[in-house]
């Protein structure tokens, strides 16, 4: 891989996709060194609004329903392994070379994560909390409760590999928040507050993995641990 090929993303979201539009505004800055693309828009959710600001930004959208594969297949966890397996070759077939979870509310299996392996195709994440806190869906909802109840003085955002242990793969980057009574007893303010972190994360974040890629495929040891 020369370094003026240029790296092909694969987003993967469920919702508003404010951080796809984040990341499609920073496309021609997303790296020094290689031109960058997003490929590829895949959501869960048919209403995500993400996926029209794929199609307003001209990228190739699709989505994936979770729904038909459970009205064909039992038990659950059946449709959910095809439902991955799918959804991996979809991914697959834009050879990206990295898939950046912008939001994307579904817990992969490795039947989703061992192709990608494979393939040498990684994976990151934007998880609203930081390493090892809240993990799982609802993060921000979880934080503000613990704030509330005076368990924690700070909360904050962490991109990072993934792995299957959810929110639990190798840290790229973290950003703590602080918090502070009375602004943050307002959640909608909270919210405010992370995602405007969020923004800027996963554009750093997603710089951040492209140039350890590049590193690795030049043969530095920069692999992220599994
Ligand atoms: N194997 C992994 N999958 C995912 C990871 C990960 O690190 N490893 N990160 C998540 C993102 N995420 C939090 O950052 C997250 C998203 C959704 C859920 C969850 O419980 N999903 C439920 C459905 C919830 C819903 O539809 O509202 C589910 O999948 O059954 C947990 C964590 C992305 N995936
Ligand atoms: N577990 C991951 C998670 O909960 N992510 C949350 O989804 C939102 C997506 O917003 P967006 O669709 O506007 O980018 C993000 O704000 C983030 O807090």
């Amino acid at each position: 891989m020369s370094p003026t090929t240029p790296a092909r993303l694969t987003v993967l979201i469920s919702g508003s996709g404010t951080n796809l539009a984040a990341l499609i505004t920073a496309q021609p800055t997303l790296s020094s060194t290689h031109p960058t693309s997003i490929v590829r828009v895949i959501s869960n959710r048919k209403a995500a609004y993400g996926l029209t600001r794929a199609s307003d930004a001209g990228i190739p959208s699709a989505y994936h329903n979770l729904a038909s594969y459970k009205k064909r297949l039992t038990p659950e966890s059946a449709a959910r392994e095809a439902y991955d397996a799918d959804l991996a070759s979809l991914v697959l077939a834009d050879s990206p070379d990295l898939v950046v979870c912008a939001g994307f509310m579904h817990i992969l299996s490795p039947a989703f994560l061992r192709p990608l392996e494979e393939a040498g195709v990684r994976i990151i994440n934007l998880h609203p909390a930081l390493r090892g806190e809240f993990n799982g869906a609802h993060a921000i909802e979880r934080a503000h409760a613990a704030f509330m109840a005076g368990e924690i003085q700070r909360t904050g955002v962490m991109i990072h590999y993934v792995i299957s242990e959810v929110d639990m793969g190798e840290p790229i980057l973290q950003v703590a928040i602080p918090l502070s009574h009375p602004d943050d007893d307002n959640i909608a303010v909270l919210e405010d507050r992370i995602h405007d972190v969020e923004h800027e994360a996963i554009v750093e974040g997603t710089r951040l993995a492209i140039e350890a890629l590049w590193a690795a495929r030049e043969g530095q040891n920069t692999a992220p641990s599994s």
